[in-house]
């Protein structure tokens, strides 16, 4: 787990760095321009390089990049974007260092915008993380001519344009990178699905800013890029590991009930109960063995509350339907459970449609909803961060843990603490993986991990699955059912 940091914090990094290390503001910048011109000869190794600096430490480290690939003997072109009369004290250092060494072109209008070789690829270094207003002027025809470019454009340390840690307005002009190669840690601006267009591929380089900084920093974003899970003791039993039920299917849906189920059995739980309909008990007894099966007295909906003494937890929801002897059944259970609830699809969209059910969820539940059913629970939002903003709103009210679904899934705790995962793929947005998610999270909870640690586990190794199944099968042809196969524990 990372701490992620706004924009400001970013900056108190850098300056803690040079302070304590010690390091000189100006060598910080060689170890960052260093980093960048090793990946990006890497990812590029037969490419030339058209590279435009802003007049901030962002276009310091263009400037050193550029040097460095000059002195590699490389095809390079530096364009410095004349944008305003102040230039940041490593800037000039740099500018000095490298005028001697080639050509530094200025753009002061679009006139001076040169014409690409084709085999270059573009640096963008003009602004970085110091960004704080919309561009205007040169700075914007110049971003303007570079994404009309077609050419590949790699951003150094964030896009240009795009702010770290606040949201962007509509019309804002941002390079559109294929890469960005950011310092030390990912930017929360990275983990919002709108900006998807501003960040292309992005990967982060170490530059050794310093630890203690991020000890003695707190922030409530964190970057999941590893989990830890507990021992399983060696004198365990079944009922070490907890008891789960899944209440889950309707008539056509009962392959949902199905992936819960073998995935809540593929992710350590001790014993598994599910509750689904009549009409899917010959399915679920043959496909899922291992799983008790009780059946509703209802042919072909959930209908009537099962006694729920003896679980640890209940996953509900997937596949469920909306009828209303479901949406009685439901009621019944949100008022007799004293288990944490794993709460998706179905599940939910009953309790937005049934506002004093909300106030029944047991403290400490997971809810597990895709974008559709979010929105029908915390109403709509303008951008990225306001939806966090509600979603972290939600998750104190009602005390229960919220996933917001998506690329990199933000698991909201009701401390407030947001924690965004770092596994999964596209191939994994399809009808199932979420029945999936559903059965892991379950039988995390019921081997006695916290609901926060179930969610956050439960997402990274779901996303890890997916990652396995995908270079296997490939993003288009892999099933949830191969995410359940891949798991590993
Ligand atoms: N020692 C350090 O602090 C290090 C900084 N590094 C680089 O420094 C960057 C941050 O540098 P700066 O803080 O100088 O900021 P930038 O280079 O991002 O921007 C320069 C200045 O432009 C102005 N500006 C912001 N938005 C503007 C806009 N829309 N139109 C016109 N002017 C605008 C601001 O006054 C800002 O300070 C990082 O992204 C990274 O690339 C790296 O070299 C690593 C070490
Ligand atoms: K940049």
């Amino acid at each position: 787990m990372r701490k992620i940091f706004d924009a400001q914090q970013i900056r108190n990094w850098d300056a803690y760095t040079i302070a304590q290390e010690p390091i000189a503001s100006i060598d910080l910048m060689e170890r960052a321009s260093i980093a960048f011109t090793d990946r990006l000869l890497s990812l590029f190794s037969d490419k030339d390089f058209t590279i435009f600096c802003g007049k901030g430490n962002n276009g310091g480290d263009g400037l050193a990049i550029a040097r460095m690939l000059v002195a590699m003997n490389r095809k390079v072109e530096v364009y410095v974007v004349d944008y305003s009369a102040q230039a940041s004290p490593d800037f000039v250092v740099n500018y000095d260092r490298l005028t001697s060494l080639t050509t530094i072109h200025s753009i002061k209008t679009l006139k001076d915008f040169p014409v690409i070789g084709q085999n270059c690829v573009v640096v963008d270094a003009i602004l970085g993380s110091g960004t704080n207003r919309p561009v205007e002027g040169i700075l914007k025809d110049v971003i303007q001519e570079i994404n009309q470019s077609k050419l590949p454009v790699i951003s150094v340390d964030i896009a240009s344009g795009l702010y770290v840690s606040q949201p962007i307005a509509r019309g804002n002009t941002i390079i559109q990178p294929d890469y960005t190669l950011t310092f030390e840690a990912p930017k929360l601006a990275f983990l919002m699905p709108q900006n998807q267009l501003y960040v292309g591929e992005w990967e982060c380089l170490p530059i050794g800013l310093s630890r203690e900084y991020v000890q003695n920093t707190s922030t409530s974003f964190f970057w999941t890029d590893m989990v830890s899970l507990k021992k399983r003791a060696k004198f365990s039993h079944k009922g070490t590991f907890g008891h789960a039920l899944l209440a889950v299917g309707s008539y056509g849906s009962i392959g949902a009930a199905v992936l819960s189920a073998k995935a809540c059995l593929r992710s350590g739980v001790g014993l598994l109960t599910t509750y689904i309909p009549a009409c899917g008990y010959e399915i679920m007894q043959s496909s899922v063995p291992e799983a008790m099966c009780q059946t509703d007295p209802a042919e072909k909906e959930l209908s009537v509350c099962p006694d729920l003494e003896k679980y640890t937890v209940i996953g509900i929801g997937c596949g469920l339907g909306k009828s209303e002897k479901t949406k009685a059944f439901l009621n019944v259970l949100l008022r007799q459970v004293k288990s944490p609830l794993v709460l998706d699809a179905d599940a939910l969209n009953i309790m937005a449609e049934e506002a004093d059910m909300l106030a029944l969820i047991p403290a400490k539940s997971v809810l597990t909803p895709h974008p559709k059913e979010l929105q029908r629970l915390i109403g709509t939002w303008e951008n990225d961060f306001e939806k966090l903003e509600k979603v972290k709103v939600f998750s104190q009210k009602y005390n229960c843990i919220v996933l917001v679904k998506g690329m990199h899934t933000a698991v909201v705790l009701p401390n407030q603490e947001v924690h965004f995962n770092s596994t999964g793929n596209p191939g994994m947005a399809t009808g199932g993986s979420g029945d999936v998610l559903t059965g892991i999270i379950t039988a995390l909870i019921a081997q006695g991990y916290s609901s926060e640690e179930a969610a956050i586990i439960g997402v990274f190794k779901h996303g890890e699955a997916g990652d396995i199944a995908s270079q296997e099968r490939g993003q288009m042809a892999m099933l949830p059912s191969d995410i359940i196969d891949k798991l590993r524990w």
